[in-house]
């Protein structure tokens, strides 16, 4: 057994005031709009020409063109930006990965791709690659490639909706963000780091591209210029675990039932029904006070710096989270997938801890639990990729109230035209969040798990123009709309699983977003 954490995120940067232009000074108006500076003199009229060249392309061949203009400017904190865009649009993105420290935030639509039923991924798929074929792009030329150019965000459902309802989370939303910036969290201290700033459009036949750039340059005015600074206690609150907001919390189903449907699990796997299920509740929670979101991401980004720190703004509701999963990421060809399931409380002290590690490592039941999801990683990968492989026995990866079993399965991608949506549509939900076998467990959930999960155990993510991308499971999550929100938490079912040790199991995996609430 090997003892370990998830690949480290670079230091993050300490709190600073929003200083977004290079230069500091006031806003400029420019023959096209009113730009902040930051983006530098020639961004207006590369803009416009990028624009134009776009709108040409439509009117000739009658179809939408996707443009993008790129720059290179300071920026503070994703949080931070984050957080002044997202009351500024209807849509948003902000996504920390936990690999490099790359970080993207995405404010507005240039595009929305919708899609509802089982086919899903697949319909967003072929839209997407419709759109990204011929675009243009103009400014500076990029460095690299994977999510270089404009890119898609955004995510789908855990299953599609049964009956829809205006309310529920779409089935599967993946948009252009109109505002795009990407970076490092460079841990550069009390400096705005350099981040790439895109401004996207999907220009129509007919469209007038002098009004395209203009709105564009709007957007980034609203959402780039400076914000009142931070108040003074934001840090403290972030930094604090203590409950700072007063809510009634409701169990959906009540505790009983819950227990009482892991029962019905266990003997419909003792009847031969499938070998696994993963079954999920919902806490929702009404606080006297609105929730703060940015003080919510801060705390998350603090207590798991391990994790992706993501959260989706879609009108009034925000889902957020800090997952410790992922389904997927293609970097080049490779492909890298995680089975991350079998779930032990941490010890009080460093020698309980390491004993309920020992324990978790070394449980036939948890063991099985686990192999069941690595299993469907393998014969997944298998009929897309060739050299499959995969860790020899799993590691223990510790968060701070649970540690899980943890194995990569890896694989080289052998379709050259496939790309991470293909992929994404093959493996989700695995194991580690429906069951297996897939049809048989999803089924019995939809006859009784009794919650509507959204985006909660979905497929979260980004590509690019290329195919490539990083896609998380979004757990450890919830929704909040002002003074309320739904949190989410499951656990694997299989033989031998007991009604209150998983109860507890749930308690645990939902304290992260509880305690980045304020709740306790
Ligand atoms: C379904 C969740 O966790 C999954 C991921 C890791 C471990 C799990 C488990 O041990 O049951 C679950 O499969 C959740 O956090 O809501």
């Amino acid at each position: 057994m090997s003892l370990d954490t998830h690949p480290t995120r670079r230091p993050l940067p300490g709190r600073q005031v929003f200083r977004p232009a290079a230069a500091r000074g006031p806003a400029t108006t420019h023959p096209t709009g009113t730009a902040p500076d930051a983006l530098g003199p020639s961004f207006p009229a590369d803009l416009l020409d990028v624009c134009r060249r776009a709108a040409a392309i439509a009117r000739r061949e009658h179809r939408p063109v996707l443009a993008s203009c790129r720059t290179v400017a300071p920026q503070p904190p994703p949080i931070d930006l984050w957080s002044h865009g997202r009351t500024r649009t209807e849509r948003s993105l902000l996504w920390q990965s936990a690999w490099g420290g790359d970080f993207l935030v995405g404010l507005g639509t240039a595009h929305d791709l919708t899609a509802r039923g089982d086919g899903r991924v697949a319909a967003v798929r072929a839209d997407w690659q419709r759109l990204s074929t011929g675009p243009v792009l103009g400014g500076p030329p990029a460095e690299g490639t994977s999510g270089s150019g404009p890119v898609l965000v955004g995510g789908f459902s855990f299953a599609p909706a049964r009956t829809p309802s205006p309310s529920a989370w779409p089935d599967g939303l993946m948009w252009v963000p109109a505002l795009q910036i990407r970076g490092t969290n460079s841990g550069a201290g009390g400096a705005d780091s350099a981040a790439e700033v895109r401004l996207n459009a999907v220009l129509h036949p007919g469209d007038d591209p002098v009004r395209t750039a203009r709105s564009l340059l709007r957007l980034a005015a609203r959402c780039l210029t400076a914000p009142p600074a931070p108040h003074p206690s934001a840090d403290a609150a972030a930094d604090s675990c203590a409950p700072a907001v007063a809510a009634l919390t409701e169990e959906v189903p009540p505790a009983e039932d819950w227990k009482h449907l892991v029962r019905r699990a266990v003997r419909h796997i003792g009847a031969g029904g499938f070998e696994k299920v993963v079954l999920a509740r919902e806490v929702r929670v009404t606080s006297t006070a609105p929730f703060d979101l940015p003080v919510a991401l801060r705390r998350l980004e603090r207590t798991h710096p391990h994790a992706t720190v993501f959260a989706v703004g879609h009108g009034s509701r925000t889902f957020l989270g800090a997952t410790p999963e992922y389904l997927v990421r293609l970097t080049g060809r490779s492909v890298h997938t995680l089975g991350l399931a079998g779930t032990a409380p941490r010890g009080a002290t460093p020698a309980q801890d390491a004993a309920l590690a020992r324990e978790l490592a070394a449980s036939a039941k948890i063991r099985h639990e686990h192999d069941v999801v690595v299993r469907a990683l393998r014969d997944a990968l298998r009929d897309a990729c060739t050299a499959v492989t995969e860790a020899p026995a799993p590691r223990v990866v510790q968060l701070p109230h649970v540690q899980h079993l943890s194995t990569a399965v890896e694989g080289r991608l052998a379709d050259e035209s496939a790309g991470i949506l293909d992929l994404v549509e093959r493996l989700h939900p695995t194991p580690a969040l429906g069951g297996h076998p897939r049809a048989q467990s999803l089924d019995w959930l939809a006859d009784n798990e009794g919650i509507d999960r959204g985006w909660y155990a979905a497929p979260v993510g980004w590509t690019d123009l290329a195919g490539q991308g990083e896609f998380a499971v979004a757990i450890r999550s919830g929704v909040v709309d002002s003074h309320t929100a739904s949190l989410y938490a499951g656990c694997g079912i299989v033989t031998g699983s007991d009604p209150d040790d998983e109860y507890a199991e749930t308690c645990a995996k939902l304290r992260p977003m509880l305690q980045a609430l304020g709740i306790g």
